[in-house]
């Protein structure tokens, strides 16, 4: 349901129900932090109501926190959230850009105080590994008027637009630490947009060697088509020939077909060693960020997600190597989309699940225990229910039709042997967060599995089915249906092709002999988007499993919208040929296997010419650089860079460059332009800096001519004032004071003359 189509009135009062049925009955009309009721409404900082009393008393009925804590529960809610960031790429690169953050911005963030209070510098979180994430609590207001803090603000917009930070909510970056990806293993994202959790997991995929392919691979999979359009722009950021997108609903993913292990022959389906549900839910733990959930909260929409999240989480949890991970998530607060969840799964997967104890995982971050208790919400008036026994019994007779609540919302009889507390609840107060829920489960490996288990569950696992099917007749096709699902989203494929060029493909051959490269390059994993097979444009690289996966698969059922890393484009003429040139995304993939002289070495002089303009000359460049492009031959080569004078940046760049016949310019888009100039020269000499710069100046050159104007219109206002004055001195002589120029002298005592004009300029505006 959309959430715009929720309608609830909260400001109406609850219906009272006659006992023994335990209602929300309070006649709400707010409540101060001491628990008095009070009249006054609530409202954050954006002047929305920010209670609801349907929300208070549900969530005080579930006992999700001790009653004390309500306080400062909801003045965390309402206060806006703080900006958290967190370094990405590759480890050295990454620990890099740390290191300047540190080295650069921190000191001259440290001690600053506004309007006399002091302003807390941004901070790093102890908990995630090497110290990349930070957290930055400052109100735009005061943002602005911090020259410091905006020049650290303009750094953390180019380096976010450069791909190198990410903007993330500090609760989501959670599920993948605990996760553990190693480059090996076999992942998948289920539910993946926008793709922040993503791209963490292709950062750990790539936390070996920088330059290396990672043999494992991520499926990326989002149900909701324009979203992984969103995700592949976000993953685009962290390119890697090990990640694939792919468009269908999770709870019905499509096997992926793979070659059996030798001795055995034919096709066995994918298992994944780790899995990330972050299934879709309510959001209520957002509330911080999404205000208008205040206002269309409603009391049993946790109730409509519990059927699908736990479609998707059984979907994963079939999909899982025996002793493998699977990370459940949400960021709802409510046990029916949270606990009821996992103890039903868990419930039905043979006790081949357990809950994994991570609490010593992330030191230094707060977490509440999952909840073995919690009641459920049986209707819009908010009737609670605590056993599905007392449900049935209150439903026994009526003649209503709708939809029914699921058992699974309710504690299973065993959920004391579930170890429920071992999932993690995180609530706002407790370190200035969105709210949120993880939990891990771990697959044992068969041979830790009891003999007995495997009889019992069948009937078990008949039965969870039936309830949610809802239809007992249905029961045995679907359970069939599920051994082999077909990818379900509605809509047509439309994709291209994705086709692997033969390695004896003529234009593929010569283009790559004119780019340098050796051997050793893995031109075997090359593929082409495009309906033709001899029209090469864009080639984009995969490791060998997603080869692997594309020939043996219908990409059509799978809905792949996206795998590899572009590496080379053609940007040649049908006249001249084709002309290979490298992609920027590409890079690190290219450099273990250029030959010497297919790389150019510049200093950092260079680079600021090739950063300050597109196409600079030879001759602009300094010597030895200039003599090296002059006796080249080819068009595409890697430039690098030895950043030698600066104290922090250590690591080589390594661009792509252009070389036509007198000049040679960087490949890079405008941003990563910005955003390394920056880095390296501490400003932005790329031309669209430079635009900015021009338009910023012409700007001020306005403001000023605008100062200027009305400062003479002050100027004249006065004389005009003055010549008044004259006539008032003459008119007072015989009829008294009035309010005149002394009254106006008074009012811009102590104003700058700007202050002035600009006064006389609002004066005008309102006047005239
Ligand atoms: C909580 S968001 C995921 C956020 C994402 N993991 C991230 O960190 O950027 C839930 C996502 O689930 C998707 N979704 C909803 N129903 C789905 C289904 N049946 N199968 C797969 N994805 C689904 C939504 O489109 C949405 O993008």
């Amino acid at each position: 349901m959309g959430r715009g189509k929720v309608k609830v009135n909260f400001l109406c009062s609850f219906d009272v129900v006659a006992k023994p049925d335990r209602v929300l009955q309070k006649q709400y009309k707010g409540k101060g932090d001491n628990g008095a009721a009070t009249t006054t409404k609530r409202t954050n900082e954006w002047g929305v109501p920010s209670e609801n009393p349907k929300f208070r008393a549900y969530y005080e009925a579930q006992n999700i926190m001790p009653a004390a804590e309500w306080p400062a529960f909801i003045n965390s809610m309402m206060a806006p959230l703080p900006t958290t960031f967190r370094v990405t790429g590759s480890r050295a690169t990454a620990q890099e850009l740390n290191e300047l953050i540190k080295a650069q911005y921190l000191p001259s963030l440290t001690g600053i105080t506004f309007e006399d209070q002091p302003i807390d510098p941004p901070k790093q979180i102890s908990w995630y590994p090497q110290g990349l994430v930070w957290q930055l609590n400052l109100a735009k207001r005061v943002l602005r008027k911090l020259p410091e803090f905006r020049a650290f603000q303009l750094f953390l917009v180019y380096e976010t637009d450069a791909g190198n930070i990410s903007r993330q909510e500090l609760v989501s970056m959670i599920p993948p630490l605990l996760l553990d990806v190693q480059p090996h293993h076999i992942v998948m994202d289920m539910c993946a947009a926008p793709g922040s959790k993503s791209a963490q997991l292709i950062e750990a995929l790539h936390s070996g060697d920088a330059e290396s392919i990672p043999s494992g691979l991520l499926v990326a999979n989002d149900s909701d088509y324009k979203r992984t359009h969103m995700l592949v722009h976000q993953a685009g950021r962290l390119a890697s020939p090990a990640l694939m997108v792919t468009n269908v609903d999770a709870s019905h993913f499509t096997n992926i077909k793979v070659p059996a292990e030798p001795p055995n022959t034919g096709l066995v389906n994918l298992k994944f060693d780790r899995i990330l549900a972050d299934v879709p839910c309510t959001g209520d733990g957002t509330l911080r960020k999404n205000i208008n959930i205040w206002r269309d909260w409603s009391i049993t929409a946790g109730n409509g997600m519990h059927s699908l999240q736990l479609r998707i989480l059984l979907r994963g949890m079939k999909m899982l190597k025996p002793g493998g991970l699977i990370a459940y998530s949400t960021c709802s607060l409510n046990p029916v989309e949270n606990e009821a969840v996992l103890a039903a799964a868990i419930n039905q997967s043979s006790d081949e699940f357990v809950l994994a104890d991570v609490s010593d995982r992330l030191p230094g971050l707060v977490t509440r225990p999952g909840m073995s208790k919690w009641t459920v919400a049986i209707d819009r008036e908010g009737t609670l229910k605590d056993t599905f026994a007392e449900y049935e019994e209150a439903m026994k007779d009526s003649t209503d039709t709708r939809k029914r609540v699921l058992e699974s919302c309710w504690p299973p009889q065993d959920v004391g042997d579930l170890h429920l507390e071992r999932a993690m609840r995180i609530l706002p107060q407790d370190q200035d967060t969105g709210a949120f829920f993880v939990a891990l489960l771990r697959k044992v490996a068969k041979t830790e599995l009891p003999s007995s288990t495997a009889q019992d569950t069948t009937s078990q696992k008949r039965k969870a089915e039936e309830e949610l099917d809802g239809q007992p007749g249905q029961k045995r096709a679907k359970v069939e249906a599920e051994e082999e699902p077909e990818g379900q989203t509605g809509g047509t494929y439309a994709e291209q092709p994705f086709r692997y060029i033969a390695e004896d493909n003529a234009q593929m051959q010569e283009g790559l002999k004119t780019l340098n490269l050796l051997p050793s390059f893995p031109s075997n994993l090359l593929f082409a988007r495009s309906s033709k097979a001899e029209s090469i444009r864009s080639v984009y690289l995969t490791n060998s499993i997603l080869k692997t996966i594309l020939q043996h698969n219908d990409i059509a059922k799978i809905r792949l919208i996206n795998c590899g890393t572009k590496v080379i484009a053609d940007h040649g003429t049908p006249q001249a040929g084709k002309a290979f040139r490298f992609m920027h995304d590409g890079v690190s993939l290219i450099l273990p296997h250029i030959k010497p002289e297919g790389i150019l070495h510049a200093s950092t002089a260079n680079l600021k010419i090739l950063l300050a303009s597109y196409n600079p000359t030879f001759e602009e460049q300094e010597e030895p650089f200039r003599t090296a492009l002059r006796n080249k031959t080819g068009t595409s080569y890697l430039v690098r860079v030895e950043p030698t004078e600066s104290e922090i940046l250590k690591q080589p760049f390594i661009l792509p460059l252009w070389r036509a016949a007198a000049s040679a310019g960087l490949l890079l888009d405008k941003k990563a332009r910005s955003a390394l100039s920056l880095r390296v020269f501490g400003e932005d000499v790329s031309p669209a800096g430079k635009d900015q710069e021009k338009n910023a100046k012409e700007k001020e050159d306005k403001a000023e001519e605008a100062d200027v104007e009305a400062a003479v219109a002050v100027e004249e206002a006065e004389l005009a004032d003055l010549e008044l004055e004259d006539k008032r001195v003459d008119i007072e002589e015989t009829a008294g004071p009035e309010r005149g120029d002394a009254d106006v002298r008074e009012e811009t005592a102590g104003m700058t003359q700007t202050e002035i004009s600009q006064s006389a300029v609002v004066q005008g505006s309102l006047e005239g």
